[in-house]
């Protein structure tokens, strides 16, 4: 509240009461103000120093703020109480103007009323014969009896759905234009404005899985304690063959063809995935895409998670070479005295 208008209603308060003129109108919510004990004797000694030193309809001192005491009397600088201790307080608002809340429970008519804290002879004495008695304090207050419908209906109904049926029956409303009938948001044309969040990946459909069903005897488990072994060897090579330097002219013959194994590079490894081909869950045609080729990226987008490494460490062969390495490598053998591979194979150190 502006300070002039502090000053104005006490202005015009004292002009009231001296000239015998009706108060200015209470104001509903006054301000109450604590009044300092130190700013108290300074106003007393202020007031005192004027009063000795200026006539008092000459000067007119600034109006007070208005303060009401705890009791509900409000300081007024004309009465006689303030004359003899402040002064400069104003009454502007008689304390009766305040407003004040009550709180309280309206009391239901037909609500049966329990008394709690009466006990009767029947509870306390244990001869009593008299059945007749009532013991209120024990006995929980009757439900209240529903106005019509009974019981059933009281319960079936819920509170904002017996008057709006919802579209499909559904507990949650549809917010939608599309319409529906599940408890889900259906997200028809328009519907992007309502509560629920923008469709994610998990609303699309799953894709349809290509797996095989796998001959008996050749399941996953049956792969690993087949090639698990320590002493499994399924390189298809004679054995004691060391690794290989497999160069691209080679590796495209191993397509599992014309009697020949089948070949697949997977991260610069060459693996012969021959064995492997009924025990693959993608069915045998999807296995041999990679074959006589370099598998690594179609094998990334099927299935990356899936661990080829430890799963065909028997069918390792070698590693993937480009030509020149391989020539380089057999006319290094040759000079050596070895007798190569053949062609473009060449055996590692
Ligand atoms: C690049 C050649 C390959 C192709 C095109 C291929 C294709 C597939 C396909 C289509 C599936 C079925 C996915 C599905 O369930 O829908 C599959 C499953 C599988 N493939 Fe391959 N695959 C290849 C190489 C391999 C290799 C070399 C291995 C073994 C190291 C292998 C191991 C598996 C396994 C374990 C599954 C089952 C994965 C799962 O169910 O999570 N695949 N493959």
């Amino acid at each position: 509240r502006p300070e002039w208008i502090q000053q104005f209603w006490t202005s015009l308060y004292r002009q009231a009461s001296q000239n015998q003129l009706p108060r200015p109108p209470q104001r509903p919510i006054p301000r109450i103000e604590e009044p300092k004990p130190e700013d108290d004797q300074v106003n007393k000694k202020e007031k005192e120093k004027k009063r000795i030193s200026t006539p008092e309809k000459v000067v007119s001192p600034p109006p007070p703020p208005v303060v009401i005491q705890e009791n509900g009397i409000t300081d007024n600088p004309d009465s006689p109480r303030e004359e003899q201790t402040t002064p400069k307080a104003s009454a502007a608002i008689p304390s009766d103007s305040v407003p004040a809340f009550t709180l309280s429970v309206p009391e239901l008519p037909q609500q049966p009323k329990v008394e709690e804290e009466e006990p009767t002879p029947a509870v306390t004495s244990s001869t009593s014969t008299s059945t007749s008695t009532s013991t209120p304090s024990m006995m929980m207050p009757p439900p209240p009896v529903p106005a019509r419908g009974g019981l059933s209906a009281n319960l079936l109904r819920q509170p904002g759905t017996s008057t709006l049926p919802l579209p499909g029956g559904g507990p949650l409303p549809n917010r939608s234009s599309g319409g529906g009938s599940g408890p889900l948001p259906n997200r028809g044309p328009g519907g992007g404005g309502g509560l629920f969040p923008p469709p994610t990946h998990s609303t699309k459909p799953a894709k349809p899985s290509r797996a095989v069903v796998l001959t008996p005897g050749h399941s996953p488990l049956d792969w690993a304690r087949l090639s698990g072994h320590p002493t499994a060897d399924l390189r298809g090579l004679p054995k004691g063959t060391p690794y290989l330097r497999v160069t691209p002219s080679m590796l495209k013959k191993m397509t599992g063809r014309k009697g020949k194994d089948a070949w697949m590079v997977l991260g610069g490894r060459v693996y012969n995935i021959t064995p492997y081909i009924p025990f693959h869950p993608g069915g045998e045609l999807e296995l041999l895409k990679g074959a006589g080729r370099d598998g690594t990226k179609l094998f990334g987008e099927i299935h990356p998670w899936v661990n080829y490494e430890g799963m065909l460490a028997a069918c390792l062969v070698g590693i993937s070479v480009s030509e020149e390495d391989g020539e380089a490598a057999l006319a290094a053998a040759k000079n050596a005295g070895g007798g190569g591979g053949g062609g473009s194979m060449e055996e590692m150190d």
